[in-house]
């Protein structure tokens, strides 16, 4: 198939008739056929879907940490070619190096942006405070308990300035009550900052909470069933029935 050399559609992240195989020893494997949407500048999308639909591959091929085998991700109007400091990264498992206090964790990315040593400092303490650490800052990971160590591996995202911000599960090893308290700093952060984000859950829960709009992936391989706008004002409440209805509506979608 020929690859277009154009952005074909308006957005900030145009993910444009993306297939993913892997190779693997028991023979190929499809993870993802024909995968189209567009993410506008400052959005808030999520990306939902059952085990196995794709997600984690769709994240990493935005993220540029795979390659499609076929199609484009677009970003501003340029193909994504690998890693770059547009994109922040928040993973599940936190990716926070044990033997780096808080504060070395956040400074890390700056390190290689070429920051004095004072403005790389400056920077980590007021991401640090924008996520409420402030005070552990010398506090080794091993001492934080997984909402902390959350918070640390958003500051480093944050230290940056990305324009994006690329989060893959980030709360899915935390407790329901630290996990509403990092969703209501999350979109905090957000409004406050104006980045673009991009969610993968398989929370239906958490992505009627966040979401201006949520990608449903089904199918092995996976592929969009649905795009859902949660037209749903924000603090959003549980307890709403536009709430549940988001709610059965994107499990109804799943399934
Ligand atoms: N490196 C790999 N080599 C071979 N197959 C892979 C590889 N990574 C993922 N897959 C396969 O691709 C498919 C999609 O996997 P992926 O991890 O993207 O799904 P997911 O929706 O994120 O699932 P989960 O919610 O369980 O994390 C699965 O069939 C998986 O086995």
């Amino acid at each position: 198939m020929a690859r277009m050399s154009q952005q074909p559609t308006d957005g900030k992240i145009v993910v444009d008739g993306i297939d993913k195989r892997f190779r693997s020893e028991s023979g190929p494997v499809d993870a993802l056929r024909d995968v189209n949407f567009a993410v506008e500048e400052g959005e808030f999308v999520c990306i939902i879907g059952a085990s196995g639909a794709g997600k984690t591959t769709l994240f990493r091929i935005i993220a540029g940490l795979e390659s499609a085998t076929e199609g484009t991700v677009w970003l501003d109007g340029e193909p994504i070619d690998g890693p770059g400091t547009d994109r922040g990264m928040v993973f599940q498992e936190y990716g926070l190096f044990p033997w780096r206090t808080v504060l070395k964790n956040v400074t890390f990315g700056l390190e290689e942006r070429g920051l004095d040593k004072q403005a790389r400092l400056q920077r980590a303490r007021e991401m640090i405070d924008l996520v409420g650490l402030d005070g552990f800052e010398d506090s080794y990971p091993k001492e934080l308990s997984g909402g902390m160590k959350q918070r640390v591996g958003i500051a480093r995202a944050l230290a940056v300035d990305p324009e994006i911000l690329l989060m893959d599960e980030p709360f899915g090893s935390v407790d329901a009550q630290t996990k509403q308290r990092l969703h209501e700093e999350l979109l905090d952060i957000w409004s406050a900052t104006n980045k673009t984000v991009l969610f993968v859950t398989h929370d239906v829960d958490e992505a009627v909470t966040l979401a201006d709009r949520v990608v449903v992936l089904t199918g092995s391989p996976g592929s969009v069933h649905e795009v859902v706008d949660i037209d749903l004002a924000r603090p959003r409440s549980r307890t709403d029935d536009a709430f549940a209805d988001y709610e059965q509506q994107l499990r109804d979608a799943i399934e």
